[in-house]
């Protein structure tokens, strides 16, 4: 009875080993032409892939640095990835409105909560429609009125952060501290809504959106899972979508008491001046979201946006704000040199007033810091846009059907582009950002927010977000090297769905003396 199921299973794999030959010729053949490591027989790079998430980094590295002169290849099972390596073919697929495809890799991000907002939606004309809207929520006069709030957040971080450092040794993790920091922060003026996640608030979306980002990990880390139909079979998949029913009922339930509020307000158009729950009159991106009728947004669809503005806005900014710091304990001289600027700018005895918008503009070295930050720690590590015709990038034909990955991590320390500073690329130096730096170097060498139409949309509410965070933190204490991470290179980076600190970010804190 088994030998002619057997025998038709064979013939059946056979006949697609086959057909999957013939049709993947042609990828084949242009793919040889491009260089790159072998891999392994059938498999290509699995045992990279599936190495623990520091090791992937570090090996995958080391691989980058043997062809970034040229564009390479790396295979994993039949699935072809080209790494654009030089500035100029980066460009050249960033900057063109012919590459706005994502990799198939970020449907984990829509199949879990991100569903069809504008980071994972793969109709384009959608997309583009969408996109419209959403950047109306992070227009320049908008996002000012978020200033009060990040100060508000920074302010509370602060004294946590003043609280948490251990009294003899004043060593303490910032992580967690500065990722509720910036959950509160994304909340109140995303949704409008006060979790109380720094102050140790037990809130359902905040544990749930969690919980959901851990399962893209585990399929990150897990590569198998991340086909849909095996991850049924994993044993996180229930904790999974419980989580995605839940942040799903909360953001709909937001955007319904908004509705109320919009329909009772009274005003001529339909919408008052403006809300909300934390009693500003700070427009949210759900109120612009919903005084847009005619983009014809269904409710779903601004739930999606709503979770991926959160998603997008949060997670980033928490890493970028904890490595500044982190950064600034370690370089001594560049943390004077930004507590200067803010003494110029917060004269003396002023050193505890609000941060305005005119003071943020004035943070040119502060700015320079985050800056090189974000070089060194490009949150988004990696991203990947789906090749769907067979396109000449630079000296190479690439196949249709092949994904194209970028990877700020490995760009930015590239000896190439930042072989010609004092102490070698991986040094902290925020005059890599002077303008004369700048100029010097290839637009595409310095991409942590992507760039081109399909660029991060946060970037303004970042650089206002992070430079209120590092201006209001420095300008009460003072940080130090801890003893459980006394040098830069032992803070162990691993990449999962973003760059993530493997063991937390332990600092000295030193409240500074009041004036
Ligand atoms: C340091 C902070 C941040 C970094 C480094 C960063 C980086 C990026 C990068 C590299 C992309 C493009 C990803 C890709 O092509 O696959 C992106 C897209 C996006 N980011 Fe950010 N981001 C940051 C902060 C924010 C903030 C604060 C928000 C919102 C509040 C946000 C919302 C988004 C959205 C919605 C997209 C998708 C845009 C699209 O596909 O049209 N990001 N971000």
């Amino acid at each position: 009875m088994w030998l002619p199921i057997f025998t038709t299973f064979l013939a059946v794999l056979v006949i697609a080993s086959i057909v999957l030959s013939i049709k993947g010729r042609n990828r084949r053949m242009l793919a040889n032409r491009i260089p790159g490591p072998e891999g392994t027989f059938i498999v290509g790079m699995l045992p990279l892939a599936i190495q623990g998430a520091e090791q992937k980094i570090k090996g995958a590295q080391d691989v980058y640095r043997t062809y970034e002169k040229s564009m390479f290849k790396a295979w994993l099972f039949n699935k072809l990835y080209i790494v654009l390596t030089r500035p100029e073919d980066i460009e050249f697929v960033l900057a063109s409105p012919k590459f706005l495809r994502k990799a198939k890799e970020y449907m984990v991000l829509q199949q879990s909560i991100m569903g069809q907002g504008i980071f994972t939606i793969e109709d384009i004309n959608k997309w583009k429609i969408n996109r419209k809207l959403v950047t109306k929520g992070f227009s320049f006069k908008l996002l000012k009125e978020f200033i009060p709030i990040f100060y508000e957040e920074a302010l509370v971080l602060a004294e946590i952060l003043g609280d948490n450092s251990d009294s003899t040794s004043k060593e303490c993790d910032i992580s967690v501290p500065v990722s509720m920091a910036t959950m509160e922060m994304i909340g109140k003026t995303a949704l409008g809504v006060t979790f109380n996640a720094q102050k140790g608030g037990c809130n359902r979306f905040v544990e749930n959106l969690l919980t959901a980002m851990h399962a893209w990990e585990y399929r990150i880390t897990h590569p198998w899972y991340l086909s849909s139909t095996l991850f049924q079979f994993s044993s996180i998949k229930q904790k999974h979508d419980h989580s995605q029913k839940i942040i799903n009922e909360f953001t709909d339930e937001i955007i319904k008491s908004k509705i109320v509020e919009i329909n009772n307000s009274g005003s001529e158009n339909g919408v008052n001046a403006d809300d909300d729950d934390i009693g500003r009159n700070t427009k949210t991106l759900t109120k612009i979201f919903l005084e847009n009728p005619h983009e014809n947004m269904t409710l779903e669809q601004i739930r999606d946006e709503l979770v991926t503005v959160m998603i997008g806005g949060q997670e980033t900014t928490a890493m970028a704000n904890a490595c500044v710091v982190f950064m600034l304990a370690h370089h001594q001289d560049v943390q004077d040199k930004v507590f200067k600027e803010q003494e110029s700018i917060f004269s003396i005895g002023d050193r505890n007033r609000p941060i305005t918008y005119n003071d943020l503009l004035q943070m040119e070295y502060l700015e320079r810091v985050i800056k090189e930050t974000l070089r060194l720690f490009p949150p988004l590590p990696v991203f990947g846009r789906d090749l769907n015709e067979d396109t000449t990038i630079g000296d190479h034909l690439c196949p249709a059907g092949s994904t194209l990955i970028i990877c700020p991590l490995f760009l930015h320390s590239s000896p190439q582009h930042y072989g010609s500073t004092a102490h070698g690329p991986d040094a902290f130096d925020p005059d890599n950002f002077l303008p004369e730096a700048c100029h010097e170097r290839h637009a595409y060498a310095y991409i942590p927010f992507s760039t081109g139409p399909r660029n991060c949309i946060g970037i303004k509410y970042a650089m206002l977000q992070m430079k209120t965070v590092a201006s209001t933190l420095v300008r009460h204490h003072r940080f130090l090297p801890s003893d459980r991470c006394p040098t830069p290179d032992q803070l162990r980076l691993v990449f999962l769905t973003t760059l993530k600190l493997a063991d937390g970010c332990y600092v000295k804190v030193e409240p500074r003396r009041p004036q």
